[in-house]
């Protein structure tokens, strides 16, 4: 039995072999035509029409794309197949496959026999035999679509699914999945043959590296959905742990390129929460061929020129986040222009007198340029032009001039005359500077700055250490609604004096939606004088000499140049296309920053607030509304979880019954017979981390995350040196989106913060902090919630590992996750 079922087996992947070999033979064809075109080309120089010239050197580009994508061995290009019955009607699409989704009337006989009419190969692109007859069907071609979308209670034309299995150009297994069981279908006179046992769990069962896969082999078909859903507007999707979410949005991200490669080319943007989930997920555009088309930035990266590589405690991080820091961050920029030192008085020379304006009188025009709305730095020529109005008027010379004629010549006189003299232009230069975002969030390390921003009522002696004066010009003053709590300004304060006065320094990840905020406040710097067409100096002499070493004294002065840097470089805010993983997490501030740069695109928005770790989202809820506009919504679920095990499934659902009760988990699709393991530590915390990550090591042939407590992230990875690169260890908020085949779950009650008392009372945790409590959604029941992230992150095994602030039971269960 077993030997005739490999003969089957052996049969149906030497077939496989056998077209994947027609496929190859084509695309060495297409190479050749290519190669001979290149050489015809060289050869007939400029012979034949611009456009026919074009036409070929396009074709000569494409082969050569396609020869460097085979070249690059996929593992698996060719990995789909469907066996279709004929189809309502005979109209064929421009892939060459029939287009009826549906069967034609009869296609089954009575007797349940059927003959197939149509087979398909699926695979990472589309390839054409020289007749037009598909030889492979991009996986993105409507007629790929019943490949995933297919299924026993709606099978379409569809009666035999394949996967096939290959490794450069040898075919190694294929598993079929039989659409219409009660079907005996014929293909040239045989009857279609099953083999193997079930693609998915096979892709599911395979050991994890350091980088996630696509799934194109096995997408499903409420995946399919998504990632084919028509772009308009804005498509939401929510699903538990594991379900895709990801892997659907960056597949919906290639299926987009392949929908409309004009409108979508560069312009899509994925948004990742952090850097470790852009680094794992970075293979998999490139896997589906679209390498270098879609930008996937993580949150603390999105405006140029800064990186985050800070961590805020969370108390700061929620003040940072807030919607308050929109309003504080606009006051900031308009004060900023009094911090430092900043000349308070002006003198000239005009018509042969003397014109002086003093500290009341520069506050008074101040005040009444500031009296615009537009962003700061643009406010330069207004404040220009208003500053000589007020020294025309005390000049008096206006008086002298009853004729409006000549009194518009001569202050146009005056003016020039001002505007000639350098002291003015210094003066103008210190009294209303270029403001850099950085420069500015910089002045707010200073807390009397941040206080009067904030509306807070400045303290004495409470300015930043070494720093001028706190208390400005406006003295303890304070303008406005109050934004802040003092212990908020102090926190916030004190986390800024990360930055020097310039505003270099390690940035939060929070830090970079302020920065964006004022980048917006603040506005580009004013345009030069001279007129845009004319060039610099530094460009005649490029010009010139046609060497573009040659620099002036400004431009090799580094801070000058980072910040012309900062300034000029123009973000780009008009992507195509948005798509937003981990969406529960964005505060409201990152959602303004993000939302900049979707104005106009349409959005694939993907989140499960079952893992939010914030305790109070309705302002984020707010925040996501404003950016996402009045667009339609299309609303999606996803219901199944590929990443976990029943086992571990199961005791993550206790955490997330603690966190959202009512909330239904997503369902898991495989069991392994392994149930989670629940140790207590005995003696020193450390080294019993590191035996349970060196047995996890030993029982899994890929990765390990070890899941601690944010406030433990530094030590975890000293009790893991030199384990090796198999092993990481995380805070629980750096855990999110990743997978391990192994997790260590150390101290559940410490990532919950629900210390001794169970679930019911905080003791801090890794929730983002904020007002609320138990009941209330607050800081505990988002601290169940980072808990249950770290719950799912495992794809075979899962160790619990007990402190005593987790009051184990005799069997290491700790208090939190007993039944
Ligand atoms: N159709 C599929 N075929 C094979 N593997 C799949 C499929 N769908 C998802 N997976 C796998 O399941 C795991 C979880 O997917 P993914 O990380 O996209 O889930 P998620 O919903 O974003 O999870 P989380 O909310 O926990 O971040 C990944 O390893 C992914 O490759």
């Amino acid at each position: 039995m077993a030997a005739q079922h490999d003969s089957v087996r052996d049969r149906e992947i030497r077939e496989e072999q056998h077209h994947l070999d027609g496929v190859y033979r084509r695309l060495e064809e297409k190479i050749h035509e290519a190669e001979f075109l290149m050489d015809d080309a060289s050869k007939r120089a400029q012979v034949g029409t611009p456009g026919a010239l074009a036409e070929r050197d396009a074709q000569v580009f494409r082969a050569g794309v396609h020869l460097n994508r085979l070249n690059r061995e996929f593992e698996d290009f060719l990995f789909g197949r469907i066996d279709l019955l004929p189809g309502a009607d005979a109209e064929r699409g421009p892939d060459g496959a029939y287009t009826s989704v549906e069967p034609a009337e009869g296609a089954v006989r009575p007797d349940g026999t059927a003959d197939i009419a149509e087979t398909l190969h699926v695979g990472r692109m589309g390839v054409l035999d020289a007749d037009y007859t598909p030889l492979v069907i991009d996986w993105r071609a409507p007629a790929a679509a019943p490949f995933y979308r297919a299924t026993p209670v709606a099978p379409g034309r569809v009666v035999r699914r394949r996967v096939i299995r290959s490794k450069g150009r040898k075919v190694l297994g294929v598993e079929d999945d039989l659409l219409r069981p009660e079907v005996t279908a014929r293909l040239g006179g045989e009857e279609l043959a099953v083999t193997g046992d079930g693609a998915l769990m096979a892709a599911l069962g395979r050991a994890r590296g350091h980088a996630m896969r696509d799934i194109v082999s096995s997408i499903q078909a409420e995946q399919d959905l998504v990632i084919r859903a028509p772009a308009a507007s804005v498509t939401e999707v929510e699903g538990g742990p594991g379900t895709g979410k990801t892997a659907v949005a960056l597949h919906r991200a290639a299926y987009l390129l392949y929908q409309d490669r004009r409108r979508y080319a560069g312009g899509i943007l994925v948004v990742s929460p952090t850097p470790l989930l852009v680094s794992y997920t970075e293979g998999v555009l490139p896997s589906l061929g679209e390498e270098g088309q879609v930008a996937v930035r993580a949150l603390g990266s999105l405006v140029e020129g800064a990186e985050a590589t800070a961590y805020d405690e969370q108390h700061v991080a929620r003040v940072k986040g807030s919607p308050r820091m929109a309003k504080v961050l606009q006051r900031a920029a308009r004060t900023a222009l009094d911090a430092g030192e900043v000349p308070d008085s002006l003198r000239v020379v005009a018509f042969r007198n003397r014109v002086e304006l003093d500290a009341a009188e520069l506050r008074q025009v101040r005040r009444q340029v500031l009296g615009g709305t537009a962003p700061v730095n643009l406010m330069r020529p207004r404040a220009r032009r208003f500053l000589l109005d007020a020294l025309w008027e005390k000049s008096g010379a206006g008086r002298r001039y009853t004729d409006p004629e000549l009194a518009a010549e001569a202050r146009e006189g005056f003016d020039d005359d001002i505007s000639a003299e350098d002291e003015f232009t210094a003066f103008l230069d210190a009294w209303w500077p270029e403001l850099t975002p950085r420069r500015v969030l910089a002045s707010l390390a200073d807390e009397a700055a941040l206080a009067r921003a904030a509306g807070v009522p400045v303290r004495q002696g409470r300015t930043r250490p070494g720093r001028p004066g706190g208390q400005g010009r406006d003295g303890a003053r304070t303008r406005g609604r109050r934004l802040m709590e003092r212990g908020e300004v102090t926190a916030v304060a004190e986390s800024l004096r990360r930055l020097g006065d310039d505003g270099e320094g390690p940035l939060s990840v929070h830090d970079v939606a302020l920065l964006d905020e004022l980048r917006v406040l603040l506005g580009p710097p004013p345009r030069p004088t001279r007129r845009e067409s004319e060039p610099s100096p530094a460009e005649v002499l490029e010009q010139l000499t046609g060497l573009d070493e040659l620099t002036t004294a400004a431009d090799r002065d580094p801070t000058a140049r980072r910040e012309r840097a900062e300034r000029h470089t123009e973000e780009r805010t008009d992507y195509a296309h948005v798509i937003v993983d981990e969406a529960q997490d964005l505060t409201p501030m990152q959602w303004r920053m993000v939302g900049r740069r979707g104005r106009h695109a349409t959005w694939t928005v993907v989140g499960d607030p079952a893992q939010s770790s914030w305790p109070d989202t309705r302002e984020a809820d707010e925040a996501r509304a404003d950016a996402l506009g009045a667009r339609s919504r299309r609303r999606f679920e996803l219901t199944v979880n590929y990443r976990n095990p029943a086992e571990i499934a199961e005791l993550a659902d206790r955490a997330l019954a603690l966190a959202m009760p009512g909330m239904a988990p997503p369902k898991a699709v495989r069991s392994t017979g392994l149930r989670p393991r629940f140790t207590a530590v005995e003696g020193e915390l450390g080294a019993a981390v590191r035996d349970e990550a060196q047995r996890a090591l030993a029982e899994v042939d890929g990765t390990v995350g070890v899941v601690v407590a944010m406030h433990r992230r530094e030590e975890a990875r000293r009790w893991l040196a030199g384990l090796g690169d198999r092993v990481v260890a995380l805070g629980s908020l750096e855990a999110k989106g990743l997978e391990y085949d192994a997790t260590l779950v150390v101290s559940p009650a410490e990532i919950a913060g629900t210390g001794r008392g169970g679930a019911g009372s905080s003791t801090g945790g890794d929730a983002e902090e904020g007002p609320g409590g138990p009941g209330t959604g607050g800081p505990a029941t988002a601290g169940l919630r980072v808990l249950y992230v770290a719950l799912t992150r495992a794809t075979q095994r899962l160790t619990v590992l007990s402190g005593e602030l987790d009051l184990p039971d005799a069997d290491g269960v700790p208090e939190l996750l007993r039944d």
